[in-house]
């Protein structure tokens, strides 16, 4: 491994992605040659709205395939794993914390956050799960379920479950779009910070210029990707 590649958290290389159109045929969204990102460096993602950052996000995930490329997650090559083995990288390596918080229902705030270890340690870390709690202000909310907490709260609970697991990535798909701006300024600065703490890097799309000039990079997608709307 080279001095660049062991520094690098994330490394994409001719990434091609391509989804079957209702109407027939065949949507090119993304066709990126490069894009990385060092380890503990923060990301944000810009770009056209239907231009294919869910997509990329996804795809880093391990829950899309490309159709061709290579995506390199902490020394790992994604595409040549099973779709077994991307779940269980995926659990282990990569934080997710979405627009709509995906959280449990039926399980309490520390459930939740402890169901993030599931799979990435193999057994549940109350006390870890407490502290994560208690770092983003919500360890008197243990007990509590998701309807009996505020959405911005709810948020944070999301942000300590994609914590839960001591992922090498965290990947957020516009986390402030439901929140009021209060809250958003609390979860954005919670975010960013509890990526420093963790040594984390981080790739958040987001739609605010505002928000985006606090990263470390902004990279705007629809210069990356040589592939937008591209119909074949
Ligand atoms: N499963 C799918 N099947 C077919 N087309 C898809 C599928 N998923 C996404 N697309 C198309 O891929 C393009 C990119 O979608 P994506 O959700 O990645 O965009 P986005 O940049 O995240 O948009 P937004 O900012 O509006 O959330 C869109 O044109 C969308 O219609």
């Amino acid at each position: 491994m080279t001095l660049e590649s062991s520094n690098m958290t994330l490394k994409i290389t001719d990434l091609v992605k391509t989804f079957d159109q209702p109407g027939g045929g065949r949507l090119k969204v993304l066709d990126v040659a490069n894009f990385a990102i060092a380890s503990g460096e923060q990301v944000a993602l810009i770009g056209e709205s239907g231009g294919g950052k869910t997509t990329l996000l996804h795809l880093i995930a391990g829950l899309l395939t490309p159709d061709s490329g290579s995506i390199r997650l902490a020394g790992t090559d994604l595409t040549m794993l099973s779709e077994q083995g991307r779940d269980r990288f995926r659990a282990s390596t990569i934080g997710y914390v979405f627009q709509t918080f995906n959280l449990l229902p039926a399980f309490t705030a520390i459930e939740n956050v402890r169901l993030g270890m599931t799979f990435g340690h193999g057994r549940h870390d109350s006390h870890r799960a407490l502290e994560l709690l208690d770092r983003v202000g919500l360890a008197d909310r243990a007990h509590y379920r998701p309807a009996q907490l505020s959405v911005g709260q709810q948020q944070r609970v999301a942000i300590a479950r994609a914590l839960a697991a001591k992922p090498k990535l965290l990947l957020a798909d516009e986390p402030t779009a439901n929140v009021d701006p209060v809250s958003a300024e609390a979860v954005l600065n919670l975010i960013r910070q509890s990526c420093i703490d963790e040594k984390l890097a981080m790739l958040m799309v987001t739609h605010s210029m505002e928000v985006a000039e606090r990263f470390h990079r902004i990279e705007k997608l629809d210069e990356i990707n040589h592939a937008f709307a591209h119909p074949m």
